[in-house]
Formats: C-alpha cells, structure tokens, sequence
C-alpha cells in the first residue's frame, strides 16, 4: 500500500487552538491552568530526575551470612531487623508467638518422652550435673544414647596425630581437629566418677536399669499436659499446612535424632497414640523467606473481630479460631502443671542422667513460665531472638538503614540455610557456633560440630570466588560456652591442642580466635583484613555494639572501593 502524504497541517492544531470567540477572562483562565499543568509536568520531570539521581547514589550493600544449621544466621539477620528496622521487627513479634509456642511444647514433650520410659535408678537420687558431663561421651543432646542401654556412639573423626602440642601450621588437618570424645564402652579412667546406685529393699529385682511405674504426682502432672499434644498438632497443622508446600517438611529433629530413629515415622501422637508411647520428634522448618509470615498474618486477620482495625499487634485473634490464641489458652490451663513438672527434683535427674540438657537447647523457654504461660502473653524481643526455626533455602532481606550517615544505604542480607553461594557480596558474616565443640551434626552423626565449622571456614576463606569479600567471623555462642566450661565441661578432652590451658571461656575464646585467625591468614587466596568477635548473638546488648561494629566496618570498605558496589 502506497504511503500518505503527510497531512499538510498539524492535526492536533485545531484541537489545542483557543477558540477563535475566547473572551478575555477566559483567555485569562485558559492560560491560568496552562501555567498549572506546566508547573505539575515540572514538577513531574523533576521528581524522576531526583529519584535517578538517588537511584544512583543508592548503595546497595549485599550481605552473606554463613555457618552451620543452628549456628546463628537467622538470629543474627533478626538482631539486624531489630537495630535497623525496628518498627517492622516489633510488628511481627505477634507472629513469632506462634513459633515460641512450639518450642515450648516441644520442650516439655522432650520431658514426657523421657518420662516415659523410667528406670528404678531414675528415682534414685543421684548424680551431679558435672558428675554426669564428665560420664558421657559426648555431653550434647545430639549424642544422646536411646534410654536405658547405651549405644555405641556415632564415630568422631579422630586426629592422626594428635598431640597436646600446639599445631605448626594451619594446614595441618590434624592440628585444629577436635579429639574423638570418649565412647561408653571405654573403660572408666579412675579421674571419672561413677555412679553410686541406691541398694534395692531385698526380694525385689535388683536391676536398677529395670523399667518401673512413673510416681503418682509425675503421671497425674504427665495427664495434665497430654492437652498440649494437640496444641502441637493444631500449630503444625494450622501454620504449615502441606497444601501450600511451605514450612512443612519435618526433618528429624536434631537433638532426639538419636533414639527418634528408631519410632515411626510422623507426629507419633497425631495417630492417637497413647501417652506412653515414645515420640517421633521432628524439627520445623520453613522456606526461606516470609511466605510463613504471611501465612499466620492471614489467618490471624481473618479472625480478628470486624471492629478491630487489625494493628494492634498485641491483640489476639477471636479465642476460638485463631490457633495461636487456642495454643494460648491451652499454655495457660496447663500452667501451674509446666512449672510443677520443670520444678520437679525427679524429672530433673532423669534428664540429667538421660544427658538432656534442655536449657541448652535452641528454642528453650522453661524458665520463663511465668510471663509465657500468661494469657496476654505476646513476645519480647529477647523471646523472638531466643525462638527457633529451622530455614532451608536462601532468601534476601532488603532493609534501607533509617539513620546516620549511610541513611538511604540499601543492605540486602542473604540468609542462606545450610548452602554455600558464590556470589560475590560486600561482606559475609560466617558464623562458628564454638559451644558445639562436643557435638555432633543432626545430618551426620559422624562429624564433630566445630570441625565442620572449621573446615567450612578454610573453604570460605581459601574460595578464589570471594578473594576480594571481606570475611567477618561471630565465634557465636560465647554464653552457651561459659556455662559449658563452667559446669565442669573440660575443653582439651574434646580439643586435645588446648592443652592444659586454663578451662575458662575467656582463654577458650582467645584460643579459637587465634586458630580461625591463621587459617584466615593462611588460606585467603590474597591478604585482606581479619574481623573476628565472640558474639552470644541473642544477647541484644552486646550484639547492638558488634553489629555497629560490623555496619561501620562494611560501610567504611563499601564507600573506599568501588568493588564493593
Ligand atoms: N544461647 C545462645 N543461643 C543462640 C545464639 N545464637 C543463636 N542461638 C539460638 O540457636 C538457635 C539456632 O539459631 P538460628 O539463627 O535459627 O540458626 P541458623 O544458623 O539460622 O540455622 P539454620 O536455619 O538451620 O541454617 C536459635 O534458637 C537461636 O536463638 C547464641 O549466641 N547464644
Ligand atoms: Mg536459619
């Protein structure tokens, strides 16, 4: 088709022409609001200049952070929502209440389950809890044997040459690794003590090893809080449902991964199974990311009563739907048995010498009956930093620093849970949770916790890829270590290079330092700066002033090269 000739006069010309009958006011008005639209259009132009502009000037800051499940990622991401984005972070701790709940229940399922399995010895009174550490091959719950007949533990590895001398260099594999933890079948050394039973009343079985009836205050206090077996249900079901293939896997829970081998699989109790019958326990997870956040945000909405304008955060959704709020109700009722049982003198010792060291465990809230048992109770920060939730897959956060003079710096925090990335980012933060020194990994029975840390750290730090990142590294989990050490735990039995070094953390903390410091020297492909705290990241206090630290630290290499943009 042959083209147009162009139209010979403008066609929009008759259409913006002022009508050729315009009086003078109206011209006056016509030209009043073209100077208005002129300005608006202006005004227009100069707010995308200006938001350019600040595009071009936004820093954005990318943010690894690394370590073993459990080592403190998540946590130390939420510290950072909590000193940077405080008002989002004091809005969702309605959300992390439901979380909290689990861990609670968790707990005292953990307590159940050993109850219910009790020997004639379990009633005894016993042994110390430092008598117990300096008994058991390896004093963490990882390695807990099944109840009642010790297990062969999970192998160690076990250095090749392991002496009590320092290592001469880093590279030495041997010279950091963690000595294999005594097993039970070794033989007593005579430093150790043992166990004294209490003599049986004659004609009765002698075995104190026998399974016997649990006391009467113990399984009247063991019906009482069966009512939470169905508050544990009811949460998993309710929040994690598997419709929505989010948060739901249940992988094995890493602290009863020992004995919970052995029962079915899935939520035991979900079957109807009776009190008595020994727990799957399985641990929760969710995707990383906030899905699951929208999730409890969502069902809470939706039953928040009409007046309500649904911001106040402390404010429960309707009592008979909102499962947090039935969790509450439940946590509530069975409040005076949670502190008669967590109080009680028996259950304490069969979980001492089942080596379940509950207060150590991730998630613990026993000790703060009190304030959770209450019917208003809504999380303090200390509790949401405290609640665990397991994170499988990678997510980024993106916070914009409200203050100071990096204000309009964008940080984007990767959350990576238990993968490794290659990306280039401004910093990586590696965290190496050193209480785990005597524990082994839930996934792999067969590896010390902190030589998984260790080996990690020379592969983070010898990467070519992050040559140029600076490393950062959280000897996380100082407190857990303090107690640890100072409940009798010794240090160079599972350390055999700490040497008779005093057994105090400050020396524990010096002499980690040092070691992940001259692997960091030794295995950086070219030499950069060493950044190392002991950090007890769901401790706010010390935590605000390291992660300032850590911020001004970024922001201070961000700003000197362009690499880091
Ligand atoms: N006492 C103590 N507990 C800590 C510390 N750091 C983290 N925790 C707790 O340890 C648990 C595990 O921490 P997370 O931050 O969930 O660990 P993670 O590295 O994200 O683990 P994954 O998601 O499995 O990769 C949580 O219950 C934390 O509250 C610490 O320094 N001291
Ligand atoms: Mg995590």
């Amino acid at each position: 088709m042959p083209a147009r000739a162009p139209p010979d006069r403008d066609p929009l010309d008759a259409v913006l022409r002022p009508p050729f009958d315009e009086t003078p006011e109206e011209k006056a008005y016509r030209l009043a609001q073209e100077e208005e639209a002129r300005l608006i259009s202006a005004a227009i132009d100069e707010s995308i200049h200006q938001e350019k502009v600040r595009r071009k000037k936004t820093k954005i800051v990318r943010l690894l952070l690394l370590g073993q499940s459990e080592s403190g990622k998540s946590t130390t991401l939420r510290q950072f929502q909590r000193l940077y984005t405080p008002s989002a972070f004091r809005a969702e701790r309605h959300l992390w209440r439901a979380v909290i709940q689990l861990n609670l229940v968790r707990s005292v399922h953990t307590i159940l389950d050993a109850l219910s399995d009790i020997r004639r010895d379990d009633l005894a009174p016993g042994l110390s809890y430092a008598d117990t550490i300096h008994h058991t091959s390896t004093s963490s719950p990882y390695g807990t044997p099944p109840f009642g007949s010790p297990r062969p533990l999970p192998r160690i590895p076990v250095p090749a040459n392991s002496t009590d001398s320092e290592p001469n260099s880093p590279r030495d594999r041997t010279a950091f690794a963690p000595v294999r933890p005594k097993r039970t079948s070794d033989p007593p050394s005579s430093d150790e003590i043992q166990p004294t039973y209490m003599s049986e009343p004659e004609g009765e079985d002698d075995d104190p090893d026998a399974q016997t009836a649990l006391p009467p205050h113990l399984s009247a206090l063991r019906a009482r809080l069966d009512s939470l077996r169905k508050v544990e249900a009811l949460l998993i079901a309710r929040l994690v449902p598997p419709s929505e293939g989010e948060a739901i896997e249940l992988g094995p829970h890493p602290h009863v991964a020992e004995y919970a081998g052995a029962y079915a699989n899935g939520l035991g109790y979900v079957n109807g199974n009776g009190a008595d019958a020994p727990q799957r326990r399985s641990e929760i997870f969710v995707r990383a990311g906030t899905a699951w956040k929208g999730r409890i945000q969502r069902l809470r909405a939706a039953t928040l009563s009409p007046n309500s304008d649904g911001e106040d955060e402390a404010q429960d959704g309707d009592s008979d739907t909102d499962p947090s709020a039935i969790a509450q109700q439940t946590i509530h009722a069975c409040g005076g048995a949670l502190r008669a049982i967590w109080a009680d003198e028996t259950v304490r010792r069969v979980l001492r010498r089942r080596k379940i060291r509950l207060e150590e465990w991730p998630g613990f809230y026993l000790n703060d009956l009190d304030r959770i048992t209450s019917p208003k109770y809504m999380p303090s920060d200390d509790d949401v930093l405290k609640a665990r939730l397991k994170t499988v897959g990678v997510s980024e956060h993106r916070f914009e620093m409200e203050a100071g003079t990096e204000s309009g710096t964008e940080w984007r925090i990767i959350d990576v849970g238990g993968s490794r990335s290659q990306k280039i980012f401004s910093a990586i933060i590696f965290l190496a949770p050193i209480s785990a020194f005597d524990q082994t990994l839930a996934e792999d029975k067969s590896v010390n916790r902190l030589e998984d840390s260790v080996l990690l750290w020379k592969a983070v730090c010898s990467n070519k890829l992050l040559a140029k990142v600076d490393l950062v590294l959280f000897l996380n989990k100082c407190d857990i270590l303090a107690a640890k050490l100072a409940s009798g735990v010794r240090l160079a039995k599972y350390v055999r290079s700490f040497g008779n070094r005093a057994n105090d953390a400050e020396t524990a903390e010096k002499y980690f330092r040092s070691k992940f410091s001259a692997i960091h020297r030794e295995y950086s492909p070219i030499p950069r700066k060493f950044y190392g705290f002991c950090t007890s990241v769901t401790d706010s206090t010390t935590t605000g002033g390291i992660l300032a630290s850590v911020r001004d630290m970024v922001v201070r290499e961000h700003l000197r090269g362009a690499r880091l943009l």
